[in-house]
């Protein structure tokens, strides 16, 4: 039986309720989370990129910067040719130590116009709505480039009405759970993938939903 995104899609507050318990509970650090997410990330953007591609990561200073930082590290290791957009100084002790790696590894501080991948890791579950100018510039320009857009979580802007700019992600990689925001872009040519962070399934059944099918397949193509 196919997965029910819709029946099992989490609010952002039920998401953080169970991630943060399963944080508290288990001892697992965000860091080995991030690790996981930039790691699924990183497979979804080898996919779609070739040898000789440019690859934009735009981070943000938060964990959904440091995800997109760890896939950065992955993607520089592999031989990618990857640049960094950094908006917004990155002062937050865990973007800050995947910075630091993912510069370490090769990727170029470089705000690079015309990428063949730009991916989105500036804001996730956190990001405040309005976005504001300098986001808002970015969304325009990714969302003319001639770029393959890749959302890591929630593309940076997305909200419940049409009424604010997002990023117009082809492919989005939401983390450990599908979430309500994302129901309206099933209808869409948007891919969406679900990647296993490693919560237990216990944590999805004590909030009445269902784990994605990660037993099988750790980074779930949903459509
Ligand atoms: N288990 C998991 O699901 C994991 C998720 N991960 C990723 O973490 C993000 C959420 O990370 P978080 O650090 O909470 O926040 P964001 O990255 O979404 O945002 C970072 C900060 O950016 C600031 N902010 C928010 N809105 C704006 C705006 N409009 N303009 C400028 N700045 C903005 C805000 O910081 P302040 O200090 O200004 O309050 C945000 O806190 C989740 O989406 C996942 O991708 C982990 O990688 C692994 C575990
Ligand atoms: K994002």
């Amino acid at each position: 039986m196919k997965y029910d995104f819709i029946a099992n899609a989490l609010s952002l507050q039920a998401f953080k309720e169970m991630d943060y318990k399963a944080v508290a509970e288990l001892a697992l650090p965000i860091e080995l989370m991030m690790e996981n997410a930039g790691l699924h990330l990183a497979r979804v953007i080898a996919r779609k990129a070739s040898p000789k591609s440019t690859i934009l990561i735009g981070a943000g200073n938060g964990n959904n910067g440091g995800g997109g930082l760890v896939a950065a590290r992955r993607l520089a290791a592999w031989g990618y040719n990857v640049y960094l957009d950094l908006p917004i100084e990155i002062t937050k002790e865990l973007p800050l130590q995947q910075l630091k790696r993912a510069l370490l590894y090769g990727a170029k501080r470089e705000a690079i116009k015309n990428p063949d991948v730009w991916v989105d890791a500036y804001l996730g579950f956190s990001q405040k709505l309005p976005l504001g100018n300098l986001f808002e510039t970015i969304i325009a320009k990714a969302n003319s480039a001639n770029a393959i857009r890749i959302s890591l979580d929630l593309p940076m802007g997305i909200s419940e009405g049409d009424s604010s700019p997002r990023f117009n992600a082809d492919h989005i990689i939401t983390l450990a759970a599908p979430k309500k925001l994302l129901i309206p872009l099933l209808e869409t040519d948007t891919q969406i993938y679900i990647a296993d962070l490693g919560i237990p399934e216990k944590y999805y059944g004590d909030i009445g939903v269902a784990m994605p099918p990660f037993a099988k397949e750790q980074l779930y193509f949903v459509s």
